[in-house]
């Protein structure tokens, strides 16, 4: 459902075009000091409406603390944050009733909701939902003090030159999409399980949350394919395990080893492309020519690395909860 996590729990709510879009924490330890302040960092990171190429809805971005902050500290209560939606333009979404946008959740949300969905903006679908994973994001980055959570874009439009491969969409009036890497530092070895809950499951588990992602790799990835055993394994070079390299990106049995976690993942280009296509008219019962007149992301991979960082602490937070590696009480 619209929850994720075990001891570190999150639901999110919300719809691009209603009133507001939210998180409710359940788990978080009592006694964390929380302020507008320390959200305001990762949330300018997301905004749309700030560098070329992101949306121009600009939204406030302003966290509500709904309940379970007093005082400036968690109380171990339901944390409920709100982020009220003053930017709408729903008249984008009336003309596209009829068709269904060709990448985006229109067409399946109909199938699945039988109509009854809230299309305006793609609804609950809509990215604008990962301000909620980035304000999670922050209450974890905070649990895991000892950690640094850190994403950057490798490349836009197959361009590791970032404004190039931006350019690209430009130039021929489509969206393009990119890969977004995330390390962590910090996370000591022995967390995750062998099996279902290995690192990598979880981690893929919430990075596939986020709208737009198809893929993901840890380590060398895909590159591990074409290479041989002996350059892949990462040398035990100690007794406590440290490796000369880390193909491994940090987990190995599913369990962290004590390296860096890396994973890179793909963002697809944006559905809601300038440039025309095609699509089922549900009135007319025709394919048909259309194009997308909103205010949409050129390229979303520009605004990921805020929302992967979140996800990425999320986990990691939730992890270390299951190894009491972070007290119910902080004093
Ligand atoms: C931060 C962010 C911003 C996004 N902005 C747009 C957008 O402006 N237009 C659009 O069509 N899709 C956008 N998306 C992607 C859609 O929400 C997503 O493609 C859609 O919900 C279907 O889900 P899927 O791509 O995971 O299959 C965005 C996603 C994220 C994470
Ligand atoms: C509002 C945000 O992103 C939105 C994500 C989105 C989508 O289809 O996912 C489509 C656009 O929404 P709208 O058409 O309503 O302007 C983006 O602006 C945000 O990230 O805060």
């Amino acid at each position: 459902m619209n929850q994720f996590g075990r001891l570190f729990r999150i639901s999110i709510f919300g719809e691009s075009h209603g009133p507001a879009v939210g998180i409710t924490i359940d788990g978080c330890p009592a006694g964390l000091p929380l302020s507008e302040a320390d959200f305001e960092a990762d949330l300018e990171r997301r905004k749309g409406g700030q560098q070329k190429g992101t949306t121009p809805r600009k939204e406030d971005d302003i966290p509500q603390f709904i309940s379970g902050l007093f005082n400036g500290k968690t109380t171990g209560a339901p944390l409920t944050i709100l982020f009220p939606n003053n930017n709408t333009r729903s008249s984008d979404y009336e003309k596209l009733r009829a068709v269904p946008r060709p990448g985006h959740a229109d067409m399946v949300a109909r199938q699945k909701f039988g109509g009854h969905e809230d299309y305006r903006g793609g609804g609950h679908f809509s990215g604008r939902l990962t301000v909620c994973l980035v304000a999670a994001g922050v209450v974890a980055k905070k649990l895991l003090a000892q950690c640094k959570v850190e994403a950057r874009i490798l490349e836009i439009g197959g361009e590791t030159d970032l404004e190039k491969g931006l350019q690209k969409a430009i130039d021929a009036k489509d969206s393009v999409g990119g890969i977004v890497e995330c390390s962590v530092a910090g996370v000591p070895a022995g967390i995750g399980e062998p099996f279902f809950d290995s690192v990598e499951s979880r981690i893929a588990h919430a990075v596939f949350s986020i709208p737009a992602i198809k893929g993901i790799e840890f380590g060398a990835g895909f590159a591990a394919a074409r290479m041989f055993g002996t350059e892949h394994n990462d040398a035990i070079i100690n007794a406590e395990g440290a490796t000369a390299t880390n193909h491994a990106g940090g987990i190995v049995g599913g369990i962290s080893n004590g390296n860096e976690l890396r994973f890179r993942v793909v963002v697809k280009p944006t559905s809601s492309t300038p440039k025309e296509q095609a699509t089922w008219n549900l009135g007319s019962g025709a394919v048909e020519p259309f194009s997308v007149k909103g205010r949409h992301d050129l390229c979303i991979a520009l605004r990921v690395p805020p929302v992967l960082e979140a996800v990425a602490a999320v986990v990691l937070a939730d992890l270390f909860l299951e190894q009491s590696f972070i007290p119910r009480i902080i004093s």
